[in-house]
């Protein structure tokens, strides 16, 4: 487990044509060691940005990155990251797959086995360990992913939109999965989605960014919005969907549409 500490994080692109790209600006955000936070907003915002800073895939512009109060200074298997397509690799069969990382960190053969018996135990995928991931469903594939990153025992999860790609089954199915994974494990967790339900379904709280280059102006933090909703949540509730209404007006307010 490991908390988050973002302040007055920038990022510019240097664009194609010579100039510069703010892609977000003055961004700030705390997230306790054990949270479950989401990121939503339109598209553009900054939110993979944001995601892709703290795994360490790039750098920030401007500001400070501490996960567990240490700089981030690159990626580090102790930042587990899960994207939309799952990056399995198809040579494998699940259990190494799954084996794979705590292999790279020196793990010997047998606990590695272990550590994968045990990891797909928790998303529920034992049976399947000796299949390809080509036998596999989408929905499989990705609790396999979910099973990698959790082989290396991360402080923190980064998750970009990976239940985005499937079905509307699958992906309230992986969701309650992710729930009891969370509440079993206590890793802190920053989730990115486009999905205002999903967020709310998921985290303790939403972080709602607006903004982007596209809209002229930086992504930046509209709000934070905490979910005080119980740990069992009801879509249909009242409660569910006022919070939704509330968010899904910030994420819209100032989106142009065409
Ligand atoms: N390598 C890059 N070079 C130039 N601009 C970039 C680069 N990567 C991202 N951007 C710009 O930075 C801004 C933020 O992009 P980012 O992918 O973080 O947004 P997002 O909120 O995750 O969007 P989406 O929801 O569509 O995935 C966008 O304006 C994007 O065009």
């Amino acid at each position: 487990m490991a908390d988050i500490s973002v302040a007055g994080l920038a990022k510019h692109y240097d664009a194609t044509d010579g100039s510069t790209v703010i892609a977000m600006t003055d961004v700030s955000l705390t997230v306790a060691s054990g949270e479950f936070v989401a990121v939503v907003g339109a598209s553009g915002c900054g939110k993979s940005t944001l995601l892709r800073i703290l795994a360490g895939f790039e750098r920030a512009s401007a500001g400070t990155v501490l996960v567990g109060g240490v700089a981030v200074a690159g990626p580090s298997s102790d930042r587990g990251v899960v994207f939309q397509d799952y990056g399995l690799f198809p040579w494998l069969t699940t259990r190494e797959n799954v084996a794979f990382g705590p292999r790279q960190r020196g793990v010997d053969r047998k606990a590695a086995a272990a550590l994968s018996e045990r990891f797909l135990h928790t998303v529920g995928l034992a049976m399947v360990a000796d299949k390809y991931p080509g036998e596999l469903s989408g929905g499989m594939q990705q609790r396999v992913a979910i099973a990698r990153v959790l082989a290396n025992n991360p402080a923190l999860l980064l998750m970009d939109e990976p239940f985005g790609a499937l079905d509307a089954l699958t992906r309230s199915d992986l969701q309650i999965e992710l729930r009891r994974i969370h509440r079993q494990t206590q890793t802190t967790v920053l989730f990115v989605t486009h999905s205002i339900e999903e967020a709310i379904f998921l985290a303790d709280r939403v972080v709602v960014m607006t903004g982007g280059a596209a809209h002229g102006v930086p992504g930046h933090i509209r709000a934070i919005v905490p979910v005080h909703l119980p740990a069992e949540r009801d879509v249909n509730s009242h409660e569910f969907n006022e919070i939704k209404r509330e968010i899904s007006a910030m994420v819209h307010e100032g989106v142009d549409y065409v």
